[in-house]
């Protein structure tokens, strides 16, 4: 079934059948007493998007700010207009509190997620975010107070403004990889079992998505936020999905080089130089399996001094930076080079046991009802969080500990 949500030309609902191709729906937004035009543009928040103070709009491209700074200061100076912005049906309708790990406090993330890597994502994220505003108040906002006053644009509405942006920017790859709001759309939940994405389709100009599956009448549609992982899913948009039906679910398993490796500078200078860290780098582990990259920084690690020739090439692969992507092994060191990703792995999984026979007796605020009730919320997507990750961590293992016990019975028969 193909399904297409008319977003600006015409007005009303409008339900037309043909071809396979079903119109159920017709958003728009504009003025009242305005009329729309056939522009699709007039239905998404974009970039390019008319400001409804153009003074505000104009200083900030003066200053060349970026997108997604951009639209946030635009999304809170939306807000700020109330009923005379022309989105103010929609902005009434966004969430308060947009779902997100930006909601979590240090703490909670200290307490729930100290197992997951997604932790210091989501401090980078919070991080990454306070920077963005610091750098748009030194260099506009304090030049210009008339336009930006601290009581509308300030870190509290900013957060809300990226927790919305980042839960509901859609990216349109049939606009040159635009990334928009796109008002109504937006209310459309997210199914990991759907290969259904919202895209905006030029000779309609409407953005359109296309099931695929059928539908009941009644029943919910859903759509896909993009292949991520739970932990993803829980940064950006603040919900773990069901256990099992993410298929394209994966863990961060954090390497680090060894200090006491007598190569440890040659090494680190090598991973320098084609961007890695030394101190710890992640990669994403399936349950198919794992990347070539985190199998060459393994070898990297595991590399005798004989071998530092190799360095250079190991860590290039190491950084998905290698422009040969030939299957890299050396067999001297795959059994050293496997042992370590085992290690590795069974210290996440001992952490991830650890979180979990915790959280059973976790004490949960009890000073009020509110923070209770947040605090069991909170340890519950924890949790099925950290059950995902571990599960994908324990197959890893499984297929690790055999591969090693293969290689080992065959040189004990050789
Ligand atoms: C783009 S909005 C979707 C519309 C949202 N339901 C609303 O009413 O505003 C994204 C938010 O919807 C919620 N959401 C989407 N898919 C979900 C799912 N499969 N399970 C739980 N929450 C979901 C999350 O709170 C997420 O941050």
């Amino acid at each position: 079934m193909v399904v297409g949500f008319r977003l600006a030309s015409s007005k009303g609902g409008d339900k037309q059948s043909g071809n396979g191709k079903e119109r159920i729906g017709c958003f728009e937004e504009n003025q009242q007493g305005r009329e729309a035009s056939p522009c699709a543009s007039l239905a998404l928040i974009t970039s390019d998007s008319d400001w409804s103070s153009p003074e505000v709009g104009h200083v900030l491209k003066q200053h060349n700010v970026a997108d997604l700074p951009l639209l946030a200061t635009y999304l809170i100076s939306e807000a700020n207009l109330q009923k005379s912005s022309r989105w103010s049906n929609y902005i009434s309708s966004l969430p308060r509190q947009p779902y997100s790990l930006l909601y979590w406090t240090r703490s909670e993330l200290d307490r729930y997620l100290k197992a997951s890597q997604i932790r210091l994502r989501a401090i980078e994220r919070i991080a990454d975010i306070t920077g963005t505003f610091d750098d748009l108040r030194r260099r506009i906002f304090s030049k210009h107070p008339h336009l930006f006053p601290k009581e509308v644009f300030n870190l509290v509405t900013f957060r809300w403004s990226f927790g919305i942006l980042l839960s509901r920017l859609i990216y349109l790859s049939s606009m040159d990889g635009k990334v928009a709001l796109v008002p109504w759309a937006d209310m459309l939940n997210h199914s990991c079992e759907v290969e259904t994405y919202l895209n905006y389709d030029k000779s309609s100009q409407a953005v359109v998505f296309t099931t695929d599956r059928a539908y009941q009448s009644g029943e919910q549609v859903f759509i896909s936020y993009g292949k991520k992982s739970n932990a993803e899913l829980l940064l950006s948009y603040g919900f773990v999905p069901k256990e099992g039906t993410n298929l394209n679910d994966s863990v961060e398993l954090p390497l680090s080089l060894k200090i006491s490796d007598k190569c440890y500078k040659q090494k680190l200078k090598a991973l320098k130089k084609h961007g890695l860290s030394a101190s710890s780098q992640c990669y994403p582990i399936q349950i198919s399996g794992w990347p070539l990259e985190l199998m060459a920084y393994a070898y990297l690690t595991v590399s005798p001094p004989s071998m530092s020739k190799q360095f250079e090439e190991m860590a290039a692969m190491a950084s998905n930076e290698s422009i040969i992507r030939k299957d890299l092994r050396y067999p001297e060191i795959e059994e050293k080079a496997l042992q370590f990703i085992l290690d590795n792995c069974e210290s996440s999984i001992s952490k991830y046991s650890k979180f979990l026979k915790e959280s059973g007796s976790m004490d949960l605020d009890i000073t009020s009802q509110e923070l209770q009730n947040r605090g069991v919320f909170l340890k519950q997507l924890a949790v099925d969080l950290c059950i995902s990750e571990q599960k994908i961590l324990h197959r890893a293992q499984y297929i690790l500990k055999r591969r090693l016990r293969d290689m080992r019975s065959g040189e004990l028969r050789a």
